[in-house]
């Protein structure tokens, strides 16, 4: 059986549960390859560090370059821009293939390495850098390539799932539960990424290309995090039967194609209100096929780890049976639709004096800007004798630039105290 040499980049979270992985099952993986996957080095920063998991002390390398060049398949677990698009423009460029997790990478420089390993003959994979164990971006690219998808929208954040679940479920402060997030392995090196929906993004912008056979990259998406969601904005969605996540959605619309990341009401039975902890869950909708839903782990070393080497047995069989890759199906040109022509529901939410002619007046507002309202409720504020209440506004669709103008419009009322949030809704 032939003996195919895998350099391991990075032994962190995920890198350290590939090295188990390769190390302790070789005899399974070598059977499902056609070739044995000899784990030939890890580069580390550090060979002495302490590791999760027990490994042989000559394994380790500083010198990520020389491990790299000995090697038929890299997998890159490294994280961040430099220097892994190096490590991976070096291996792709001598025909070795690249498995990664790195969706900050290829969201940034995606289109070029995919079209640096397609002149290369090599394989790029990186199914482990969306919604980590699920497998989505095979599916996506081709199991779904004979329909044409027309939205795709999920939670596609562990850690972020994992601290808005907590905040609803036992009213956790938001700072708290990150903590617990990174202690498990779930956040990334820097969790700004994270709560900002900067990794959301990224895989948002990954999951539109391939959906939509283009090239996304992060500029393309629009993306709010969770770090302005309060308490007071996760009890007043459970108060009225919804709960908050932070989506990415990509969809089909009138003038194009919108990304998106934001943090987004559901009514609790809509399927994605039922994905706790880390777990993450994609909808796919397709002309032909309806909806499809694929939910798993979404975080953690092991997990990931398991899309990695799912990868990179996809990658052995290739390199053992050889031939040239499949034709890359040609890259649409699609629009990218501006975030203000993007059509959803939204909830506002406003704390006004409560006098006569007050709601006429926001109603006039609503409808001059042909924003129509859905539900309205008054909640009168009992300390304040009656002086004060909380509205609670649910509109139908309607643009970003009409909700935008809408909401400036009505803060601008005498009798509006305050716009105590703004939020998306999804679902019926
Ligand atoms: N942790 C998770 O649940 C998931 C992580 N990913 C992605 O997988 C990759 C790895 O993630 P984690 O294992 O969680 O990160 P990590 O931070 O735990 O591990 C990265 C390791 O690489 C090492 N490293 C960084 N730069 C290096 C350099 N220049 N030379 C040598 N070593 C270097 C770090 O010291 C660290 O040990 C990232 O791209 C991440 O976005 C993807 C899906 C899920
Ligand atoms: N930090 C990421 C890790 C997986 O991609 C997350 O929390 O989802
Ligand atoms: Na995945």
């Amino acid at each position: 059986m032939k003996t195919l040499k895998v350099a391991l980049l990075g032994c962190g979270n995920v890198g350290s549960q590939v090295a188990r992985i390769l190390t302790q099952d070789a005899a399974v993986l070598a059977d499902r390859a056609g070739a044995n996957l000899e784990l030939a080095g890890i580069a580390v920063r550090n060979t002495a560090a302490k590791r999760d998991v027990d490994l042989p002390a000559d394994l380790f390398t500083t010198d990520a370059e020389a491990l790299v060049d000995g090697a038929d398949i890299v997998i890159e677990l490294l994280g961040g821009l430099e220097p892994a698009g190096s490590l991976i423009r070096r291996a792709l460029s001598r025909g070795a293939s690249v498995v990664t997790g790195n969706k900050a990478l290829l969201a940034a420089r995606g289109a070029e390495l995919n079209a640096l390993a397609f002149e290369s003959g090599a394989q790029l994979r990186y199914e482990a850098a969306v919604a980590g164990a699920i497998p989505i971006l095979r599916p996506i690219s081709d199991s779904l390539s004979g329909d044409r998808i027309t939205k795709v929208m999920g939670i596609v954040n562990g850690t972020t799932n994992f601290i808005l679940d907590a905040m609803d479920t036992t009213g956790a402060a938001f700072e708290d539960v990150l903590g617990q997030a990174q202690d498990l392995g779930y956040a990334e090196a820097d969790p700004t990424a994270d709560v900002e929906g900067h990794d959301a993004a990224a895989k948002a912008a990954i999951l539109a290309s391939l959906a939509f056979h283009t090239d996304f990259s992060l500029e393309d998406v629009h993306c709010e995090g969770i770090t302005k969601i309060t308490a007071a904005d996760v009890a007043a969605a459970k108060d009225a039967g919804m709960v908050i996540k932070l989506l990415a959605i990509a969809e089909r619309g009138a003038k194009g194609i919108g990304v998106r990341v934001h943090p987004t009401l559901l009514r609790r039975n809509h399927p994605l209100a039922a994905v706790h902890g880390a777990f993450n869950a994609v909808f796919v909708e397709a002309e032909n096929a309806g909806e499809l839903m694929f939910y798993g782990a979404g975080a953690g070393g092991a997990p990931t780890a398991s899309a990695v080497l799912g990868d990179t047995v996809a990658v052995a069989r290739r390199v053992v049976s050889g031939g040239p890759l499949p034709a890359i199906a040609a890259q649409q040109k699609v629009q990218v639709m501006d975030f203000a022509d993007i059509a959803t529901s939204y909830w506002i939410g406003l704390r006004v004096t409560d006098e006569p002619g007050v709601l006429a007046a926001i109603a006039a507002i609503f409808a001059q800007h042909g924003v129509s309202i859905e539900t309205l409720r008054q909640t009168v504020r009992p300390e304040t004798n009656g002086g004060v209440a909380d509205l609670r506004i649910v509109t139908h669709r309607s643009t970003e630039s009409a909700l935008a103008a809408t909401v400036a419009a009505v803060s601008a009322l005498a009798a509006v105290q305050e716009v105590t949030s703004v939020l998306r809704v999804e679902g019926n």
